[in-house]
């Protein structure tokens, strides 16, 4: 029998939007199915060849930060049921870390961040495309206190970073892309009607003939 084409589901939105909070709510649901999470995040190109101070003055908000060839390739093997060594990101490095995981072909690939809807090529591979809209005052409350949680920040470097890259990026780049998306979701994860419509469009589209 031939092998079936896996869904590709883009969900792009504002740092902090809550787009992992819809990624873990859909993946909860076809965790034992087949499902993957990959985060454009951890393709960040890699800067070890920079120090730590050159890695301060990285523009993170600039589609040009990310390296989608590498994104798009892993994509398009997964989308042939080959398997992918995925990067993982370091954010208080500000670089890819040392080790991979590895990723065996899946059913479902989520593929979630702030610029996924920005790039044609990364958008033509996929089935569905969210975009989570919160607003940008709750955005930035959350961003300052899981930066500073989470990713090894001061209160003066999330404010300072937002107001000169995080906020003219997301108006210039990230908020245009929201005329890509199928679905617009206000609320993130607590939206449930969001993420039921989701997953039943999911069930449907692995439900029918769609081989590869
Ligand atoms: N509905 C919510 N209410 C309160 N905090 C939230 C909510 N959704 C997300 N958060 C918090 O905001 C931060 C960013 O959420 P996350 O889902 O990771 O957003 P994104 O992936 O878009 O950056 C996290 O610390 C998360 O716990
Ligand atoms: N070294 C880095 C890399 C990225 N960022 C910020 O992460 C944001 C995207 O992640 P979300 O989970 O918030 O979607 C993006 O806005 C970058 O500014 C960073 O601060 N440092």
């Amino acid at each position: 029998m031939a092998a079936k084409r896996p869904v590709v589901i883009g969900i792009a939105g504002g740092s902090c939007s809550g787009k992992t909070s819809v990624t873990n709510a859909i993946y909860d649901v076809f965790r034992d199915h087949s499902v993957v999470v990959i985060e454009q995040d951890f393709y960040y190109k890699d800067q070890s060849h920079l120090t730590f101070e050159e890695r301060l003055g990285t523009n993170y908000d600039h589609p040009l930060a990310f390296d989608n060839d590498l994104l798009i390739e892993h994509i398009k093997k997964l989308l042939l049921r080959q398997p992918i060594n995925k990067p993982v990101y370091d954010y208080v490095q500000h670089t890819r870390a040392q080790e991979v995981i590895h990723v065996e072909p899946v059913d479902v690939i989520i593929l979630e961040g702030i610029l996924v809807l920005e790039d044609a090529d990364l958008r033509d591979l996929m089935d569905i495309k969210l975009f989570v809209d919160t607003d940008s005052d709750i955005r930035i409350i959350r961003r300052i206190m899981r930066d500073i949680k989470e990713r090894g920040r001061t209160t003066d470097s999330v404010i300072e970073q937002y107001l000169t890259a995080v906020r003219p990026m997301h108006n210039l780049f990230i908020e245009p892309t929201k005329r890509y998306a199928d679905i617009i979701i206000p609320e993130g994860g607590d939206n449930e009607v969001a993420i039921d419509l989701m997953v039943t469009k999911i069930k449907t589209i692995l439900e029918t003939d769609n081989v590869l």
